[in-house]
């Protein structure tokens, strides 16, 4: 029985680096197979995770010997701490490791969907030459406003200042005095919304932040504001999302994260024919180099764990 039980993708480096020194099962499509699972914990006093194996209930009572899991990301939504902590199971998020990744993809689909002439490749292969169709706007001089002021959140501000942004920020669990501040304005969740060019979402996934941008709060954006989550799925509305762009009374969105995922190809319906609308799949903390950071923080974390008990 291994010691170490990874359920999903991880660098290659890290995870040889737990096999030389525990025995360690490596099974990326493990959290596909619910049955395998839990008989795989049986015996493991480690799991390692990403964001899809749901570590709670069968799972956890299946893995009797568990001293620690490992989260290869920083949400720790699909992990029951509380049940965890309750039975002195360890949890390690891997902050810190994907906050770069996080950011440049903010600020990617932020400037794409301002300038808006990156999706005429087809028309421009096929003879047209639509330039002014294609007349998009600049960041600079625009405002950015930051739902949550975490460390990925003031990763994106500064990059938005040195593109030449305004960066406002709204975060109550933020005391006023605090230092990160000092990259944003700090405004109510109202003003952010009407004065932000650019909304990017960077909170957990609470039952405070559940559903926080909804049909009232779209409407409250400037009606050429682009939405961006990267956060979290269950954050965003994503029917009211989707009739707002539909009715033109928001300009574009990107969308990492949703409610369900996989999205299904009958949620995804929604999204059907949407102009200036990226969509990916929970991608934007995944790089190549962040998947090393947050393999190498996990393992070495989890070793550490392992080799004092
Ligand atoms: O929480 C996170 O950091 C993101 O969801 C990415 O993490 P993952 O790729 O491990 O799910």
């Amino acid at each position: 029985m291994a010691d170490i039980v990874i359920t999903e993708f991880m660098d290659e480096g890290a995870v040889g680096r737990l096999k030389a020194r525990f025995d360690t099962l490596y099974d990326p499509a493990l959290v596909d197979r619910p049955d395998e699972l839990g008989a795989a914990v049986a015996g493991a006093r480690a799991l390692v995770v990403r964001n899809r194996t749901q570590v709670r209930g069968d799972l956890l009572a299946a893995a009797t010997a568990l001293t620690c899991v490992g989260r290869l990301g920083v949400g720790l939504d699909n992990i029951d701490v509380d049940a965890c902590r309750a039975r002195g199971i360890a949890v390690y998020p891997a902050t810190g490791a994907n906050d770069l990744s996080v950011a440049e993809y903010v600020m990617a689909t932020a400037m794409t969907l301002l300038r808006g002439a990156f999706f005429a490749t087809a028309d421009v292969a096929g003879g047209a030459w639509p330039r002014q169709k294609l007349i998009g706007r600049e960041l600079a001089g625009k405002t950015m406003g930051l739902v949550g002021l975490g460390s990925i959140a003031r990763e994106v501000a500064w990059r938005a200042q040195a593109f030449g942004m305004n960066v406002v920020a709204y975060d109550p669990m933020l005391m006023a005095d605090h230092p990160a501040w000092q990259f944003a304005r700090n405004v109510s969740l109202d003003g952010l919304l009407t004065l932000s060019d650019v909304v990017s979402l960077h909170v957990p996934l609470t039952d405070a932040t559940r559903n926080m941008i909804g049909t009232g709060q779209l409407a409250a954006m400037k009606p050429d504001a682009i939405l961006i989550n990267a956060a979290r799925g269950g954050v965003v509305d994503e029917a009211a999302l989707a009739d707002a762009l539909r009715g033109k009374r928001l300009g574009g969105a990107a969308l990492d994260v949703f409610a369900e995922e996989p999205l299904s190809a009958a949620e995804g319906k929604r999204f059907e024919g949407i102009d200036n609308l990226i969509l990916t799949p929970h991608v934007a903390g995944v790089t190549v180099e962040s998947n090393v950071r947050v393999s190498d923080l996990i393992a070495d974390t989890v070793i550490a764990h392992l080799e004092k008990a």
